[in-house]
């Protein structure tokens, strides 16, 4: 069975057709990279994974749930953390206090147990502190794990966002664009902890990505987006030479 499946997608604002039929499945354990020009409807799918839209048309299955149309914290709950393009973390928190508020998000208990402060209560804060210094570990980032996000140089707070989605512990991981504004060596750590997400954590992904050196390095398949249609699925090697793929980055390659 298929870890996430989208089928049929149809997004329509007012007489603007954003996504026209737009169908895709991923494999457990799966890097999928979703690909195409700027405005192709790549982020309007994601939208419609993570219940921030709801679609017009068509469904979204999550290990064989029927998701579509649940609300964001529904879907959150459900295993599937997000990034976004522009970081979406609290400037003036710590780094550490923004990975826990990504952790509450998830794992809450009941609100008269913490107004109480019951032994369960800091038994599970204690479990969520130990949870965060581990993904901090993983990603690399003890060194900034106390200062304020809003001051950190942009990769790191990218990373932080990362970080962010991973302490949710998420079953599945949609990520928006994670090498934009990095710079070579940031992005080579990228690529790293991409590979470790995939190897280590057994995650699957679904990838939003400009860098096409990056997806043919570390995708496993890749769907193209054009117009909010699909025209092109398959392995790096099969994709990024066909030419409908070549004709509809004409003009935006680099
Ligand atoms: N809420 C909305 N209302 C109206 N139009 C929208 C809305 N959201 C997205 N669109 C339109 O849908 C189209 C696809 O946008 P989307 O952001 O999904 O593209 P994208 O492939 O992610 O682009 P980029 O690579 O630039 O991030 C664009 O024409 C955009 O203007």
């Amino acid at each position: 069975m298929a870890e996430l499946e989208v089928s049929g997608l149809v997004l329509r604002f007012g007489g603007l057709t954003v996504l026209e039929n737009v169908s895709l499945s991923v494999e457990p354990g799966e890097l999928f990279a979703l690909i195409g020009p700027n405005g192709a409807g790549k982020t309007s799918v994601f939208n419609c994974i993570s219940g921030i839209y709801r679609p017009s048309q068509g469904r979204v299955r999550f290990r064989g749930r029927d998701i579509t149309g649940l609300p964001p914290h529904a879907i959150a709950r459900a295993g599937l953390a997000r990034t976004f393009q522009h970081g979406e973390l609290f400037r003036d928190m710590s780094v550490v206090d923004n990975l826990l508020t990504g952790r509450h998000a998830r794992f809450t208990t009941g609100p008269l147990a913490e107004a109480l402060f019951l032994p369960s209560v800091r038994r599970q804060e204690l479990e969520h502190r130990e949870a965060v210094e581990r993904i901090i570990e993983f990603v690399e980032l003890e060194r900034y794990r106390h200062a304020p996000v809003g001051g950190l140089p942009f990769g790191i707070q990218k990373l932080a966002g990362f970080a962010r989605a991973l302490a949710m512990e998420p079953k599945f991981l949609l990520l928006d664009e994670p090498s934009a504004g990095l710079n070579r060596d940031e992005r080579e750590d990228l690529a790293r902890f991409l590979l470790r997400i995939k190897h280590e954590l057994g995650l699957a992904m679904i990838w939003i990505e400009h860098d096409m050196q990056m997806v043919a390095d570390l995708a496993d398949r890749l769907q193209v987006l054009d117009y909010g249609r699909t025209i092109a699925l398959g392995t790096p090697g099969e994709v990024l030479n066909d030419p409908a793929v070549i004709n509809a980055y004409l003009g935006v390659a680099e």
